[in-house]
Order: C-alpha cells, then structure tokens, then sequence
C-alpha cells in the first residue's frame, strides 16, 4: 500500500494529475525491457514494483518530487521511456518513479555553434526528426532511438550504431541540466573545453539515475553527409576480421560503419547468403571524395586480408532494418521462449580469446549463440553476443538466463574485459559492479554520498547501497 501521507504531500506538490497510484501503472513501472523482467511478467511476478508514480512535465515537478521524497525519505528512481535492457529504471525499494518521458517541448539550437538543446524526456526519434528537416543530424543512433530519451542516454552512456567514426554520447555532449537530490538544480557544460577543475560533465554520464535527475541537454549537431560508402565482404576467420578492424582503427581511417559477424549471426545477417563465412559491414560518409578515398583505403585493407565484397546491397538491407528487435521481442512471447542481448568490451589483445571462451561457456545454454564486433577504439573493440532458446516452461526459460547473465560476466572479468559495453549495469549486472571498477568504486560510492547522502536516487543500483 502506497503511504497516504506520501501520496497527499506529492499532490499538494505538483497537483493531482501528475500522481498516479492505480495497479496497471504501477505493474507498468515493475518492468523495463530486460528479458529477465519480461519473463518475471510472463510469470505474473512484480517483484520491483513503485508505490507510486510521477509523471514530471517540467523541472519545477521534479524538483518538487525530490524534496517532498528528501522529507518522507522515500526512494525516487527516474524513469526515462523504460528501454533498458538491463532493468536500470526497476524501483528495487519501492517508493517513487519518477517518469521523465513527458518533459518535452520545442528544442532550441543554434547553427553558429553546432548544437541542439532539448528537454530531458524528448524521444531520440522525435529530436533526430526536427534536426533532420533543418538538415542536421545527432549521428547518434542507437537502435533504441525511437525507444528512449535523450536524458536516458546521458544517464547510461548510450552507444550508437555510427559511434566508431562520432563517438558515444560521452563524445556528443556539450553540456546539461541535473537536479540533485536535494533538489539544487545545476548546470555542467564546456564552451567548448576548459582547463580549470575536472570535467563535471562525465560525473552524470552513466550513472543510472543515482547521482542526479538530467532535466535538459546540450548536444553536437553534424550536418547531413552529403556522401556514403556502403559495402559488405566476407572474410576466412574471426581473426582476419578483427585484424582487418583494428589496423582500419590504428591507421586513423574513421569508417562511420563497422559491424564484423561472426559466421552464426552471419546467415542472419546476410540471410541471402554466402552462408558458412564471417562478415563485415563497412560505410564510410562525408564529403565524396573524402569518404570515397577513405572507403577505398579501409577495402584495401579488408581484400589483403583475404576478404570477398558482397557490394553493398547486403548493408542497404541492414539500414533498413536496423531498428528491428523482433528477432527478440517475438522469441520472448513464446511460452518458454528466451532471449538475451550481452554487450561487453576489451582491449584488441584479448578479445578474440574471450570471445572463444564466451562462445564456448554460453552455446550449451541456447538453440543459438550470435556474435558481432560494432564499435573500434584504437584500442580495442565492444563485442555483442545475441542468445536464443527455448525452454519446457517460462520457469526454466527465467534460470537459463540467470545462468547465461553468471557464466558471462565470470568469463568477461576472467579476461579483465568491461563487464559491459553500453547497456550498463541495472540489475543484470549488479554482482559484478565492484570488481568490475575496481579502486573506482570507492570513488563512486563516496560521490554517491556526497550528493545523495539519504541514498534515495535509484537505490540498489551500481552497487552503491550503504552497507
Ligand atoms: C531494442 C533496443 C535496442 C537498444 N539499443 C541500444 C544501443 O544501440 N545503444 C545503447 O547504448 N543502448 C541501447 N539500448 C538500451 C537503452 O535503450 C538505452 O540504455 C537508453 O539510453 C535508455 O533510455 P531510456 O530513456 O529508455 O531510459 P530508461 O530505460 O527509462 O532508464 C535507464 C536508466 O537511466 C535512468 N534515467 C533515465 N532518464 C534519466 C534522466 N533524465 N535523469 C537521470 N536518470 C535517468 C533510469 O533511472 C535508469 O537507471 C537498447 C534497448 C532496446 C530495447
């Protein structure tokens, strides 16, 4: 039962409208899009379920919600558009969500500075929208872009499919708006660098809604390329691939598009075949000639290797489709039916060996274990495995993926690789959040004290409950 105390404060303070108590939302907010979380519902199970919910339509609602929570010291976990995957927005103590999706309104940008700025709760697909008419880009585009805020990419450190040539969102922010837990409503930003003290920006970034609650955001534009290279090849073996990404890498050439498939998500990749042989996707954009020399350069080192082109009618297919999450969603629906998404990182010498061991650690567990590498560093490269199954019942479909989540996360931290790439830690991840940061942990969690002494934002996450 939702304290009523609780519940009359939050009228008085942002009006009754904005509050809601009833079961079909407060069910709604026991789940986000884990897989885990979707087969708790399969089961009827809403085992982190809010007491109540506030809808925020302005920074004055979500400063007010904070207060009115600092004084019954009750929890408040933001709430973007629910599209994590790891169940980051999952009210583990109850008390509040605080949802985030309806602080929207017109954007503002400026074309002199190359930058767009838009309240917290806009959809990425709505803002990439308004900048594409005025013949922008964010060149962010994660494959969620029609699923989540733009405050909810900040606060997860968002990834994009273009990030090898752009950058994450931590690369594409310019500055935000946060309210802290005691309701202070600050500004971070750089114009466009600056020198004196660290940069507050990166505080914020990650941090799953435990630090502060994003209100606004400052984030680069790009003008729309007038020019793009597309072209798919196959290559022999997994290691000519991951030679081929990172010499591309370490030689500076900056592919806009890189995706290397094992030869198992290959067929499904490229569903006309050739079957049996990895793959890569490469694109390169911006003005013709440049992306042309570029494209031809990276084919250059991809045919050296031993690669065949498939011309790039296998990518333009992709494009097309590549917000599409079927594969998973309608795996999910079936009774017993499980999927799982695991995106994790390492440095170029040791990914090919942790690959193999997840590989080998993870195929008993699914009908079908898929791999890609999709965003190069100079020093290494995420690796993305995609598991499908079916079990006898949603029972055991809901242990097989708590056995998938331990014996990957034991494999990556074997291999001292980042236990994840860009869907972070929620409460997949929450065993693993300390070895994982290491001495950086403490330097979290004493962050954490400093500006969320009560321990109210988001509790139960990145592993920074009091002990
Ligand atoms: C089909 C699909 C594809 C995906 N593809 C990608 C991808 O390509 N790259 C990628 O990086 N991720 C991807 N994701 C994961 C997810 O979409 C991202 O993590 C996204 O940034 C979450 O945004 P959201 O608004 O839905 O946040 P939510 O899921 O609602 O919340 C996520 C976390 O952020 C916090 N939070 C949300 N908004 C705020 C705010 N304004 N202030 C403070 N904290 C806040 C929440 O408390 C929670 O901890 C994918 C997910 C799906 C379902």
């Amino acid at each position: 039962m939702p304290d009523s105390a609780l519940v009359e404060h939050l009228r008085r303070a942002v009006g009754t409208e904005a509050v809601r108590t009833d079961a079909t939302e407060l069910d709604a907010r026991s789940h986000d899009t884990w897989p885990v979380a979707t087969v708790w519902a399969k089961l009827g199970r809403h085992p982190h379920r809010p007491d109540v919910v506030v809808r925020a339509d302005s920074v004055e609602t979500v400063v007010a919600t904070v207060r009115t929570a600092s004084e019954h010291r009750t929890p408040v976990t933001p709430w973007g558009l629910g599209s994590s995957v790891t169940g980051q927005p999952l009210p583990v103590r109850g008390g509040i969500v605080l949802d985030l999706s309806g602080l929207v309104g017109e954007p503002s940008l400026s074309e002199i500075d190359h930058t767009v700025t838009a309240p917290a709760g806009v959809r990425g697909s709505d803002l990439e929208s308004w900048l594409d008419r005025r013949g922008y880009t964010l060149n962010h585009s994660p494959q969620s872009l029609a699923r989540s805020t733009v405050g909810g990419w900040l606060a997860t450190r968002a990834t994009g499919q273009f990030s090898s040539r752009y950058g994450g969102i931590e690369d594409l922010v310019v500055g935000y708006q946060v309210v802290l837990a005691d309701g202070t409503v600050a500004q971070v930003e750089q114009r466009p660098r600056a020198a004196m003290g660290p940069d507050l920006r990166a505080v914020f970034l990650g941090s799953e809604g435990t630090l502060g609650i994003i209100t606004a955001v400052t984030l680069k534009i790009f003008s729309r390329s007038p020019h793009r290279s597309l072209e798919a090849f196959t290559l022999p073996s997994v290691t000519a691939g991951l030679t081929v990404m990172r010499t591309i890498g370490q030689t500076g050439l900056r592919p806009a598009l890189v995706r290397f498939y094992d030869a198992a998500e290959a067929r499904h990749a490229v569903p006309e075949g050739p079957h049996g042989s990895p793959v890569l996707f490469l694109g390169h954009e911006g003005i013709g000639d440049v992306a042309r020399a570029e494209h031809a350069a990276s084919a250059e080192v991809v045919l050296s290797a031993g690669g065949v082109s498939l011309g790039a009618e296998p990518v333009d297919a992709w494009m097309a489709r590549r917000y599409d999450f079927s594969s998973i969603e309608s795996r999910l629906a079936e009774p017993g039916g499980y999927a799982e998404t695991i995106e994790v990182a390492n440095l170029w010498s040791r990914l090919e060996p942790m690959y193999h061991d997840l590989r080998r650690e993870l195929t008993p567990l699914a009908e079908e274990t898929l791999g890609h590498f999709s965003h190069i560093y100079d020093q290494g490269s995420s690796l993305y495995l995609i598991l499908l199954g079916r079990a006898g019942d949603d029972r055991t479909a809901l242990s097989r993926l708590e056995e998938i989540w331990a014996r990957a996360m034991k494999v990556v931290v074997a291999h001292h690789g980042e236990v994840s790439h860009h869907h972070g830690g929620g409460l997949a991840r929450q065993p693993w959040v300390a070895q994982s940061l290491g001495g950086g942990h403490e330097i979290l969690r004493r962050i954490k004290d400093a500006l969320d002494p009560g321990h109210l934002l988001n509790p139960g996450k990145l592993g920074l409950d009091p002990e």
